[in-house]
This record gives C-alpha cells, structure tokens and sequence, in this order.
C-alpha cells in the first residue's frame, strides 16, 4: 500500500522569484522511514506542511493511502497525521500530561482511557510518568521536551509521522541517542515516517531511502547505499563530499 504519493506538485508563494517545490513526484510505502535531505532553503519544510495541508500545492494532487486530501476537510488529514517540529510547540501552562492528551481530549476520549494512553505513551518515548506526568515543560530539559512532543504526536495512533527537524537544536550525544531510540520506535510500531534534516549523517542514519532536494527540486530519491556508490548528479556529489571531508578532518586528528 502507498502510504504518500505525490504527482507532478508545485507550491509557489506569492511574490517569490522561483517556485518553493517544483514538480515533485513521488511514492512512498506504508513503514516506510525517509527522510528528506537539503540545504537551507530547498524546499524541505514546505514538501512537509503539504502532507498535512499547513500549505495547499499551487498544482498537483497529494494521495495518501489512496485518497486525495484535497477532498478531506483539514482537520481530520492534520488528526490522522503526527506532526513533530524543532520548536516543539508545548503549552507552558500545561502539565506534561495535558500536553500529551490535548488531541484525546479534543476528541473527548474517556478520561481513565486518556490517562492510561499518556502513560503509556511516556513509557514509549522513555520517560517515567510517575516522574514526569505531573511537570511542567519548563522543568524538562530540552531533549525531554522533544520526547514529550514525540508522544503528543504519537497519541491518536497516526499512519504517518512528520518530523521536522525535529532534533535540530539538541547538544549531539542527547540527538545521537534521541536518532537510536526513533529508530527503534519506528522498528517497533511500523508507520510511515516523513524526516526533514539537514544533516546528510542524521539523514543517511535514519532514512530506509532518502530524498534529496536542491532547488524546490527532487535530485534523488532513492537508499542511502544507492546515494552513496551513484550519486545522482553534482548536487547530490558535492553532499557526499562535505561529509567525507568531515570523516578524513577526524581520521588525520588520530
Ligand atoms: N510562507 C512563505 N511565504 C513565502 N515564501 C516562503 C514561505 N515559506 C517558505 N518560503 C520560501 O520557500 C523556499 C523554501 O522554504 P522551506 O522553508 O521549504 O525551505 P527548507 O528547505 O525547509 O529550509 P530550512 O532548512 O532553512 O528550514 C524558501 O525560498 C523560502 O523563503
């Protein structure tokens, strides 16, 4: 089963010189983990917030599991979709626990089966409730704040996961272990996993394929071994060789 196809999908704001995304097609499967690679600028976050209808393309049509979400009112494509950003988006007012619940309760799910599903969504994102239902977000530190906002997305049980970089501004031993434990949830519950990143090792890492943007264009999509042997053009190349150049920068400090 495709879980996401894009066809032919454009996105021009007003005003700007070039489209932000230009003729993007693609398909992705249900389990999928790919993540989207780029620099600054190329397109990443708006190919994102078109899955879950933040922006609207100028042209094209999205698809997910078979049905064109242009025909499905907004707020129940953005429900059935968990939607995870760097600036993670918790309302400081609220416990931990009200934070993890805000879909179920706007759902108006039973309340003893809302306190069971945040529960057990901390325990899945590795953190104690005991010790964390009742805090506020301004007493976790930032990586737990992300686990938080990774549970509030996880709640109603989405299909498919948008990530956008969503550990961008986390120190890199909490990111490194924050990437196993994404891995490990995604190995566990099987959906469909939309990652931005610019960071061609957290992409490469994470990603079972990975989309390679440059210019609001796809340059390739495709495993990060396939990437890696064939790069598909200068753009891609010039990727690979930034990292390598990191690689050879701490072989020559052994
Ligand atoms: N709401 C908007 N109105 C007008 N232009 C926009 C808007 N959002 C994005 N753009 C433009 O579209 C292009 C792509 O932006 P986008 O945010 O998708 O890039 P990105 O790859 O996610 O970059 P970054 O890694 O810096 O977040 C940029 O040129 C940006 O200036």
């Amino acid at each position: 089963m495709k879980a996401i196809e894009m066809i032919d999908v454009t996105k021009r704001f007003p005003d700007a010189s070039a489209p932000a995304v230009n003729s993007v097609s693609l398909s992705i499967d249900e389990g999928e983990f790919i993540t989207i690679l780029g620099t600054s600028g190329c397109g990443k976050t708006t190919l994102l917030k078109m899955v879950n209808r933040l922006y609207e393309p100028t042209e094209g049509t999205i698809m997910l599991f078979g049905e064109d979400i242009s025909t499905v009112d907004k707020v129940v494509v953005r429900r059935r979709i968990g939607y995870v950003i760097q600036q993670v988006g918790l309302f400081p007012h609220m416990t931990i626990a009200d934070n993890v619940a805000t879909v179920p309760k706007l759902l108006k799910w039973e309340k003893p089966v809302i306190e069971r599903r945040v529960d057990e969504l901390l325990e899945v994102v590795g953190l104690d409730p005991r010790e964390y239902r009742g805090r506020y977000p301004s007493q976790l530190s930032g990586g737990q704040q992300q686990r938080v906002g990774l549970a509030r997305a996880l709640a109603v049980d989405p299909k498919i996961m948008l990530l956008d970089e969503p550990f961008g501004a986390i120190d890199a031993i909490t990111r490194t272990s924050l990437q196993d434990e994404l891995l490990r949830l995604h190995k566990d519950l099987r959906k469909t996993f939309l990652f931005v990143t610019h960071d061609i090792n957290e992409a490469f890492k994470l990603g079972d394929r990975v989309i390679v943007m440059d210019g609001g264009r796809v340059r390739q999509f495709d495993t990060p071994r396939n990437i890696a042997l064939n790069p598909a053009d200068g753009f891609t190349a010039s990727l690979i060789a930034s990292a390598r150049e990191q690689e050879r920068f701490w072989e020559e400090l052994e």
